[in-house]
C-alpha cells in the first residue's frame, strides 16, 4: 500500500488549518489523515480539525523539523497500517518548522517507499506581507517558499486586486507565477494537491542555519469568570508581542457558547467555537511570540486580570 503525503507549510497564522479544514470536509473521495503538529502544549489546530474528520493525529509541544521528528516517522508508519488505510496523508506543519529539515526526514528511504511525499505547499498571508514587507528577508520564510511546489495567497478575501498583484510580485521573486494561486477560506481544488501519479524523491532544499530557537510559546487556561471587554483590553496590550494567539474561551457576556479567539500579528477575531472547551476550564489559549519579548509570568499577570474577582 503506497499512501502518498502532502506538507503544508507557511508562517504562523497564514491559513494552513482553514486549508486542511476544507479539504478534509471536501475530499472529493479521498480518505485522507491529517497529522497536525502545534508547537504548544494546547492541540487548538487538531482540535479544529477534529470537527470534520475523526483521522486526525496530533504532534504537539514541540516541532516535527526539531524535537518531534521520530514521532513524525513513527506517526507515518503507523498510518499507512490502519485498516482501511487512507488514500494520503496530510501534514500541517507548525507556523515556525523549517521544511527543509521535514522534507529531509521524509525522504528516509523506508518512509519514502511506503508514505512519498508527493506535494509540498505553502500558505502567504497577503495581508501580513503587504504591512510588513521585512518578512521577505526573513530566513524561515524564505525556506518556507524555496520548499514549495505551490505558492498558496490565502486570505484574497480580505484584500483588492492592486494589493495581490503586489504581493504576487514580492512572491514571484522566488517562484514562477504559474505556481502562485490565490485562495479564499482555504478552498482548493484537491487535483492541486494531489496528482495521482506517483511521487518521484526530490532533493530538500538547504535547510536555513539554526542559531538559537527564536520562538517562545505561553499556554494559558483559566478555571474562573471571564469578562469579554477586559479580555479586549488585555489582548490590545498582548498582541503588539506576539505572532499569534489562539484558543477557546468562555465569557460571562456569552454563557454556554465557547468563543473562538484567534489573533494573527494585531489582527484579532472572536467567533462562537465548533468545539467546546476542555472539561472544567473557561479558557485554552496557547500565545506565540518571539523569544525574549513573551514573557509567561507577565502574560498570567494580565490574563489574571480577566477573571472575575
Ligand atoms: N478572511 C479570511 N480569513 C482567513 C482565511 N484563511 C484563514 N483565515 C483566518 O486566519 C486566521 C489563521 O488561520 P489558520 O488557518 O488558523 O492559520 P494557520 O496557518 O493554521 O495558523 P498556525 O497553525 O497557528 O500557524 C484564522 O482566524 C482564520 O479564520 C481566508 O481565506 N479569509
Amino acid at each position: 500500500m503506497i499512501v502518498p503525503v502532502l506538507l503544508v507549510a507557511g508562517a504562523l497564522g497564514a491559513g494552513k488549518t482553514t486549508l486542511l479544514n476544507h479539504l478534509l470536509a471536501h475530499p472529493d473521495g479521498r480518505r485522507i489523515a491529517a497529522v497536525v503538529n502545534d508547537f504548544g502544549a494546547v492541540d487548538i489546530d487538531a482540535q479544529l480539525l477534529g470537527t470534520v474528520t475523526e483521522e486526525v493525529i496530533s504532534l504537539k509541544n514541540g516541532c516535527i523539523c526539531c524535537s518531534l521528528q521520530g514521532d513524525l516517522l513513527r506517526t507515518l508508519s503507523s498510518v499507512i497500517k490502519r485498516d482501511p488505510a487512507p488514500d494520503a496523508i496530510a501534514i500541517e506543519t507548525s507556523g515556525i518548522s523549517d521544511p527543509a529539515e521535514i522534507i529531509r526526514n521524509l525522504m528516509d528511504p523506508v518512509i519514502f517507499k511506503v508514505a512519498p511525499l508527493e506535494t509540498v505547499v505553502t500558505l502567504v498571508d497577503p495581508q501580513r506581507l503587504r504591512d510588513d514587507p521585512e518578512i521577505a528577508q526573513d530566513a524561515l520564510w524564505r525556506s518556507q517558499l524555496r520548499a514549495a511546489d505551490f505558492v498558496l495567497l490565502t486570505k484574497s478575501d480580505l484584500l483588492d486586486r492592486a494589493t495581490l498583484d503586489q504581493v504576487r510580485a514580492v512572491v514571484g521573486r522566488f517562484k514562477p507565477q504559474s505556481a502562485i494561486f490565490e485562495i479564499a477560506n482555504g478552498i482548493v481544488a484537491p487535483d492541486l494537491l494531489f496528482s495521482r501519479d506517483m511521487p518521484v524523491a526530490r532533493t530538500p532544499p538547504r535547510q536555513i542555519p539554526v542559531t538559537s530557537e527564536p520562538f517562545a510559546t505561553v499556554t494559558w487556561t483559566s478555571q474562573a469568570p471571564l469578562s469579554l471587554p477586559r479580555f479586549q483590553q488585555v489582548i490590545g496590550q498582548l498582541a503588539p508581542r506576539t505572532l499569534r494567539i489562539k484558543g477557546i474561551l468562555s465569557f460571562t457576556e456569552h454563557p454556554g457558547q465557547p468563543i473562538l479567539f484567534q489573533s494573527v500579528a494585531t489582527r484579532g477575531t472572536l467567533a462562537p467555537s465548533p468545539v467546546p472547551l476542555a472539561e472544567g476550564l473557561t479558557a485554552q489559549l496557547v500565545l506565540i511570540g518571539r523569544e525574549g519579548e513573551l514573557d509567561a509570568a507577565e502574560v498570567d499577570k494580565l490574563l489574571r486580570g480577566i477573571e472575575a474577582a
